[in-house]
């Protein structure tokens, strides 16, 4: 991938310091209120202490542990060590959306300890889908298979292995079917039913079915389609058509824009990258990030995602600026006139409420924990008065994912090529799967890479040489349960699962277990409209100083969470706004009215897409 000509430009304005910054626009000094310690909270609070206009941070983080779903331990076990973890474990690569949590983790020291998955390692080029009774590796190019060898044996693949039943079918009803009227398309519809009126609903249970259970851990029938796939909805209309006759589609367009080298980026990406801080230690290492991030498939960091968590938190108490209240009960947040938001907190005897004023909160917490603590804004605003609380109130469903960590002494243990690990779609029936098994990831493989220098050798998270697995269950099937498996019998269960799936009967010498309760919001049917609402109507009531992020509104990644909380800290607070400077860098400019003002709410761009050339 070439990198856009012009990252001079945004380096330039990028790492400008808020004083100096064109964007710049606020001159008064303020305090902020962050209300959640998970990674979208923890960037929040870093950013701000970058700005020397922000004279105190307070963070209340409600449980005796920072770092939310980010969850990684180091376990010495015989000959050596391996890392589990718990939640996100490896974060995606890709330009320009993982530039801003490459930034912060350099900014934070920890260039020299990130693990680069290569696009060639077999983490990336190994991907398999359990269907019906077997894994199927996803056609994806192979190192030692000449252009034809390839071409052969993909085409045997999609042509005899059931999983992709109907691809070929599906894609030709693609080509020859008429996009929907603009009217009917703008209204949002599920995943599922997209991908079976454009393809064939025989592709969205086998292929995209697992897909989805792999991000989201969620349902295709209930997730939204416009706000999980609006890049390839947008290309319903079709390149390449042929009159009225052969309409194009959206596969070829996808060919089109992949010969044209088209790419449609999320604008607030560029926003986030354009407004985050930058050390001396990131201008050293900038332009070698921008190449690394061409190569790579995913990152992790030597001793797990963790590290992110512990860099950000040893900075945060390192900068003088951050209180971080633990364990903190805060009853409610409050809009005053003459102060802006008030937070209360229970007063030491129990019987009433401190009270303290900031100029902005900023909320990560789930949305109805929020609602409860708002209390309704008065006077200036009263026509909107409780609206916030009850949207916030209809953010009320994520699924619980059962995460099973297994080490086994035995390096050889796969039956199959080692990789990224394998997805399980929704149309496995359930006596094959009665554990409710979303995936299995081949956790030694997704933890090992390059390091940072272009000669670096193998980095691994673990010394041992064994296997790490890790089994994912639950997700939606366990939508509206409240008697989940206990340790035991979460470990019983992924090892039944790897018995039948991979005919695995060693006994792992570690098992570790973590239910993680409620832990993916699920980005249902009419989610963008709703975020777009909520956003509107919480500037208004609480007059643009409550501010809305994290993985309940804009993304579920770690990269999301870090932009959101860049974002939120910078356009968000109104300490600046998008730079006028034209570039390719800035793809703002020229598309999105530049008297818009992300101020308060959730700080997204009112044009989510555009097209960039790769
Ligand atoms: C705790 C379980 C999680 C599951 N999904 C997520 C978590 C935290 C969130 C998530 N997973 C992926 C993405 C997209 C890419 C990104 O933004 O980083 C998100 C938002 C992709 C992904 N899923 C799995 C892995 C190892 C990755 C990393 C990227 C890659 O190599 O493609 C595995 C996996 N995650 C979940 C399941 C059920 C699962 C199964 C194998 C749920």
């Amino acid at each position: 991938m070439r990198l856009p000509h012009s990252s001079s430009l945004l380096r330039r304005g990028q790492l400008a310091s808020f004083h100096n910054r064109q964007g710049f626009a606020a001159t008064r000094s303020h305090s902020t209120a962050v209300l959640g310690g998970g990674i979208t909270g923890l960037t929040a609070a870093w950013q701000l202490t970058q700005d020397p206009k922000c004279k105190q941070v307070v963070l209340y983080e409600k449980s005796n542990r920072l770092g939310g779903w980010v969850d990684s331990e180091n376990i010495p076990v015989e000959g050596g060590n391996v890392v589990f973890e718990y939640g996100p474990r490896t974060l995606k690569s890709s330009l320009p959306s993982s530039l801003p949590m490459l930034y912060l983790a350099t900014n934070l020291g920890l260039y020299k300890d990130l693990i680069i998955t290569s696009k060639n390692s077999p983490a990336a080029r190994n991907r398999y889908i359990y269907y019906p009774d077997h894994l199927v590796r996803m056609p994806a190019p192979e190192p030692n298979l000449t252009r034809l060898e390839f071409m052969k044996k993909t085409l045997e693949a999609l042509w005899n292995e059931p999983v992709f039943d109907k691809l070929f079918t599906g894609i030709l009803h693609d080509i020859y079917t008429q996009p929907r009227h603009a009217t009917e398309w703008a209204k949002d519809e599920s995943v599922a039913d997209f991908i079976g009126r454009r393809f064939h609903p025989k592709i969205a249970d086998n292929l995209v079915s697992a897909v989805y259970h792999g991000i989201y851990a969620g349902d295709i029938d209930q997730l939204s389609a416009q706000m999980l796939m609006g890049s390839i909805r947008d290309l319903e209309g079709g390149t390449g058509g042929v009159g009225s006759f052969v309409p194009g589609g959206i596969f070829s367009s996808m060919v089109h824009r992949a010969f044209y080298r088209k790419k449609s980026c999320a604008i607030d990406d560029y926003l986030a990258v354009d407004a985050i801080s930058g050390s001396p230690e990131l201008s050293k290492y900038q332009h070698d990030l921008e190449r690394i991030v061409a190569k790579a498939s995913t990152f992790t960091f030597k001793n797990g995602v963790g590290q992110l968590i512990d860099a950000l938190v040893t900075s945060l108490k390192g900068s003088g600026k951050v209180k971080i209240i633990m364990n903190s009960d805060v009853k409610q947040v409050a809009s005053d006139p003459t102060f802006g938001l008030e937070i209360g907190t229970p007063t030491a005897n129990g019987k009433g409420l401190q009270k303290q004023q900031f100029d902005h909160v900023i909320s990560t917490i789930p949305p109805v924990a929020l609602a409860n603590m708002l209390v309704p804004s008065k006077g200036l605003n009263e026509k909107h008065e409780g609206t916030t609380r009850s949207l916030l109130r209809k953010q009320n469903y994520a699924v619980t994912v059962m995460v099973v960590n297994l080490y086994y002494p035995n390096p050889n243990l796969l039956p199959v090529e080692e990789g990224f690990g394998y997805l399980i779609p929704r149309s496995i029936p359930y006596e094959q799967n009665p554990e409710c098994g979303l995936g299995v990831i081949f956790a030694s493989a997704s933890s090992v890479g390059k390091g940072t220098h272009p000669t670096s050798p193998t980095v691994k998270q673990d010394s041992a040489p064994g296997t790490k697995l890790t089994v994912m269950m639950g997700g939606h099937y366990w939508d509206g349960v409240d008697n989940y498996p206990d340790h035991d019998t979460a470990v019983k269960m992924a090892r039944d699962l790897l018995k039948r799936h991979l005919n695995i009967m060693d006994t792992p010498t570690v098992a570790r277990t973590r239910l993680q309760k409620d832990a993916i919001p699920q980005y249902t049917v009419g989610h963008l409209q709703r975020m777009y609402d909520l956003s509107y109507t919480s500037r208004i009531e609480y007059s643009r100083q409550l501010i809305l992020a994290g993985n309940w509104y804009n993304g579920v990644g770690v990269s999301d969470c870090v932009k959101q909380g860049i974002l939120s800290a910078t356009y968000g607070t109104g300490m600046i706004t998008p730079d006028t400077r034209r570039g390719p860098w800035r793809p703002w400019n020229g598309v999105v009215d530049p008297g818009w003002n992300y101020e308060g709410g959730i700080v997204m761009s009112p044009v989510r897409l555009t097209d960039t050339r790769l």
